[in-house]
């Protein structure tokens, strides 16, 4: 298994509307997704589209958002995690713990954002950086 492309790269923020205004204002990056809630990742969601990438802002939504500690430890916010696309996210799945990573949670991906399955590898076996594999759209059996 090999990654692909760098899908995104998420921000923690505690307002992903203020966030989402800096980034149209200070860039121009005014190509963004009107903001959307999913109670069951914790969050709340705005996409700013640059070219070939997107920035994923995200707000802790809930009581148990796993972005909470983040935040606490970051209030003004703080690069939070990348997100690369794989061709099959079992595989990736398997790939991961055969080569030794902790895949977070069950271990079984859940559908993310993006409407396609996910998951995450443990910072402490990625030099400190918070990953996320996505099954490419179109992706996996
Ligand atoms: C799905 C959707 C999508 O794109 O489709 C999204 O992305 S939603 C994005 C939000 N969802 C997620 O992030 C789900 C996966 N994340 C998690 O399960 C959790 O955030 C976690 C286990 C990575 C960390 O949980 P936590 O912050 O409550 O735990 P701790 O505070 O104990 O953190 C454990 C260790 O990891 C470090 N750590 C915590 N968060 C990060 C991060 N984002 N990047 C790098 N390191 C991190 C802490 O500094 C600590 O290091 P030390 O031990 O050295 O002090
Ligand atoms: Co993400």
């Amino acid at each position: 298994m090999k990654i692909g492309r760098l899908n995104h790269v998420g921000v923690a923020t505690p307002d992903v509307e203020a966030a989402a205004k800096g980034y149209a204002d200070l860039y121009g990056a005014t190509d963004a997704t009107p903001a959307k809630a999913f109670p069951k990742l914790g969050v709340k969601v705005i996409f700013v589209s640059v070219p070939n990438m997107q920035i994923e802002l995200i707000e802790p939504l809930g009581e148990d958002s796993p972005i909470h500690k983040f935040l606490e430890k970051n209030p003004k916010g703080g690069q939070h995690h990348m997100c690369f696309e794989v061709p099959d996210i079992i595989e990736a799945r398997d790939a991961m713990r055969a080569r030794g990573a902790t895949v977070l949670g069950t271990g079984e991906p859940y559908i993310g954002a993006h409407g396609v399955p996910v998951i995450f590898v443990h910072p402490k076996d990625t030099g400190g950086v918070l990953v996320e594999l996505m099954q490419e759209p179109g992706g996996g059996h």
